[in-house]
């Protein structure tokens, strides 16, 4: 992104959490925060369950009052702009569902016009234009005659997303917008969000729990830490840093680099190391299936060598032993859990 862009979100040593109500104490759940979202940028918001990043956006949308800092939005303090002014340049979609009962797509999306009429105006040929457009960037065109309650949830949260594009913000904010998608869905949502930053020049920020689409597509990462910090940073200085695994990393958890994910072991020791004779794909899913098994793949000569060819099933050699399919392979490999003398590496 162009470092030159002014940011048009800023958060200020921002303090965010709850206020003392009743007989509940105040919780600070985040504290001396500092962020910028400039236009255009693809911004993700990670951290581990209850670290905050519903907290965090809330406050940044003004749906719930700092407890000490600011937010800043076109460098002008939000707590001081009416919802008016608020809305014409922030567009939110949080997760709790809307009620609207058997409103038509096009006049879900059509709301979003509503920051820029006035009671007595109808609707302009600028704001049909903007709603025509939010219909097809979301890709819900084709839905547009139908009763939102119809739709599947991917549709809906792709309907929400097109109400916050009919607003025509500068800052998008979406509060886990991928929770409901398919693998397939999730790609294509991503995509295009990625184009939505990159054509409407809005900052967008969302929260998610999918740490591979962070760290693959997002320009900058919020991460917020479990601790009451937030880091904010290209997703490759956070991975290569130790914040991601700091943050997500814990006893039976490590991140895989190569997969920009959390893996989690299941706890069993590893067994036996076996060499693992493959190419490709046939290789990887072979390696899959050999640490599922509890054992260690390596490329190393040593005691234990698998060699497997392709095939529906595929076909396996295990030092002589002999079948067809992961499954097999599987379930022989558990048999021999218990390193065989040999094992000790040749070398
Ligand atoms: N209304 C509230 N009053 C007091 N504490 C709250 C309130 N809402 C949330 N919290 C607390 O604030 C902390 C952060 O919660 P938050 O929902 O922001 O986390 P999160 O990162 O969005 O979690 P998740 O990944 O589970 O959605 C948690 O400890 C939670 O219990």
């Amino acid at each position: 992104m162009t470092e030159d862009l002014r940011p048009v979100l800023r958060a200020v040593a921002l303090a965010a959490g709850y206020r003392r109500r009743r007989r509940r104490p105040a919780v600070t759940v985040l504290r001396d925060v500092h962020l910028a979202a400039r236009p255009g940028e693809l911004i993700a918001l990670i951290g581990p369950n209850g670290a905050g990043k519903s907290t965090l956006l809330r406050t940044l949308v003004g749906a719930q009052p700092s407890l000490a800092g600011h937010v800043l939005l076109d460098g002008r303090d939000l707590a001081a702009l009416s919802p008016r002014q608020r809305a014409r340049r922030l567009a939110v979609t949080l997760t709790e569902p809307v009620d609207v009962g058997q409103m038509s797509v096009e006049a879900v999306v059509a709301l979003g016009r509503m920051p820029y009429r006035s009671w007595i105006g109808g609707e302009k040929a600028r704001d049909r234009a903007a709603v025509d457009r939010a219909l097809a960037d979301a890709g819900v065109e084709d839905l547009r005659h139908r009763p939102l309650t119809d739709l599947s949830d991917g549709e809906r949260q792709r309907v929400m997303v097109a109400r916050a594009l009919a607003q025509e913000p500068a800052v998008l904010v979406l509060d886990e917008p991928t929770a409901f998608l398919d693998v397939a869905r999730r790609i294509e949502f991503a995509a295009m969000l990625t184009r939505l930053a990159a054509t409407t020049g809005a900052a967008i920020v969302l929260s998610t729990h999918d740490l591979g689409f962070a760290l693959r597509r997002a320009d900058q990462v919020w991460l917020v830490g479990g601790d009451g910090t937030v880091t904010a940073g290209a997703p490759e200085d956070l991975a290569y840093g130790d914040a991601v695994t700091r943050t997500f990393t814990g006893e039976n958890m490590s991140f895989d680099d190569a997969a920009a994910t959390i893996v989690v072991a299941d706890g069993t020791e590893p067994g036996a190391t076996v060499r693992v004779v493959a190419d490709g794909r046939l290789r990887q899913w072979a390696e899959h299936a050999v640490r599922r098994a509890g054992w260690e793949p390596t490329a190393e000569p040593c005691g234990h060598v698998l060699s497997i060819e392709h095939g529906a099933p595929c076909r396996w050699d295990v030092n002589g032993a002999r079948g067809a399919g992961f499954d097999s392979l599987v379930a022989h490999l558990r048999d021999r859990t218990a390193p065989l003398p040999e094992d000790a590496r040749t070398g």
